[in-house]
C-alpha cells in the first residue's frame, strides 16, 4: 500500500485528489497539509470533503508530514512546490508535483532536486492532453513552415497563471518540431497596427471566464484549409486519477525528474 502525503488539500486539485483515493487500490492518505493561515486547518479532511470523518487532519507543516508517507503529491502553487521539494528531498521521498507556473530559474532548480529524488513534473495529468502532446509534435513536423501556428488556452477565472503550463508544453513541442527558438517566436498578444503575420510565429492566447475546468486548442492554419485539435476538460477528475497513477508509479522509480509521457508510457 502506498501511503501519500497530499498538499493544497483545501484547494480544487488537492480535494479530487484525497476523494478519488478513497476507492483507488493500493493508495491511501497518510497526511493532508495546507497553508498555515488555511481555514481548514486543524479540521478532517473528509469532513471538508464532505464524506465523513476518517481521522485524518488537515496540518500546515509539510516538512513534519512528508516522512509519514512514501509519496507526496503537490498541488499548490510553483513556490510552495519548489519548497515542498526542497523538504522532500531532505526525507528522500518520492514527489509528484503538478503546479504550474514555474520561472526558468525554478526548473533549473527542480532539475537539480529530481536528482536525489524520483520525481514527476507534468503540467496536465490527463490522458487526453498526453496523447495529443504525441499527435501535435506529429502534425508539426508533417505540415512543417507552409501552416501557421496557434494556441488557444481558457480557464476558469481564478486560474493565477498564463499561459497556463500546457499551453507553454504544446508551444515548446511544436517549436522544437519546427526547429525553432520559442523564445524568439512567440507572440502572447496582439494590438493595434501589427502588420502582416511574421510565418515562424507560435500565437499562444488566453481566456479566463467562470468556471471553464480547462480548454486547448491548437490550430495548424493554411490559405484554404485549417486544422484543429482540441482538448476539453469536463471536469478536475482526469487530472486527479493521473496523480495518483503517478504516484504509484513513482514510487518505483530510481531518483530523476519524469513527466506524465514516461507515467503513462508514451515516451518514445
Ligand atoms: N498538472 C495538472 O494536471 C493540473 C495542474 N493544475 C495546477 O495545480 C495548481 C493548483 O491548482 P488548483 O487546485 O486549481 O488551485 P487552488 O488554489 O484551488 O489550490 C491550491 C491550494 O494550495 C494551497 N497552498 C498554497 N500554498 C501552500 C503551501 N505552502 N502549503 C500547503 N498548501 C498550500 C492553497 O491554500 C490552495 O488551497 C495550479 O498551479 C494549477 O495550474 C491544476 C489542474 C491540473
Ligand atoms: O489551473 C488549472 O485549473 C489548470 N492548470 C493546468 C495548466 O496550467 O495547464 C492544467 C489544466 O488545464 C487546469
Amino acid at each position: 500500500m502506498v501511503k501519500a502525503v497530499v498538499t493544497g488539500a483545501g484547494g480544487r486539485m488537492g480535494g479530487r485528489i484525497i476523494s478519488l483515493m478513497e476507492a483507488e487500490e493500493g493508495i491511501d492518505l497518510a497526511a493532508a497539509v495546507e497553508r498555515g493561515d488555511h481555514p481548514a486547518i486543524g479540521r478532517d479532511v473528509s469532513e471538508i470533503l464532505g464524506l465523513g470523518k476518517r481521522g485524518v487532519a488537515i496540518e500546515s507543516d509539510f516538512s513534519d508530514c512528508v516522512s509519514r508517507g512514501d509519496v507526496a503529491i503537490d498541488f499548490t502553487s510553483h513556490a510552495a512546490s519548489l519548497q515542498n521539494l526542497r523538504f522532500a528531498v531532505q526525507h528522500g521521498k518520492p514527489m509528484v508535483i503538478g503546479s504550474t507556473g514555474f520561472s526558468p530559474e525554478e526548473m533549473e532548480e527542480i532539475l537539480d532536486l529530481a536528482g536525489n529524488v524520483p520525481c514527476v513534473l507534468a503540467p496536465n495529468m490527463s490522458v487526453g492532453v498526453n496523447v495529443l502532446f504525441k499527435v501535435i509534435r506529429t502534425v508539426a513536423e508533417i505540415l512543417g513552415d507552409d501552416y501557421d501556428v496557434e494556441i488557444l488556452e481558457a480557464h476558469h477565472h481564478l486560474k493565477k497563471d498564463a499561459p497556463s503550463g500546457t499551453a507553454m508544453k504544446m508551444a515548446h513541442i511544436i517549436a522544437e518540431a519546427l526547429g525553432r527558438d520559442l523564445d524568439e517566436v512567440g507572440i502572447y498578444e496582439r494590438k493595434g497596427l501589427i502588420g502582416e503575420r511574421p510565418r515562424r510565429e507560435i500565437g499562444i492566447q488566453t481566456l479566463r471566464a467562470g468556471d471553464i475546468v480547462g480548454e486547448h486548442t491548437v490550430l495548424f492554419g493554411a490559405v484554404g484549409e485549417r486544422l484543429e485539435l482540441i482538448h476539453r476538460a469536463h471536469s478536475r477528475d482526469n487530472f486527479a486519477k493521473g496523480a495518483i497513477r503517478a504516484a504509484k508509479w513513482v514510487v518505483e522509480q530510481k531518483p530523476g525528474l519524469y513527466d506524465m509521457q514516461d507515467v503513462l508510457g508514451l515516451r518514445t
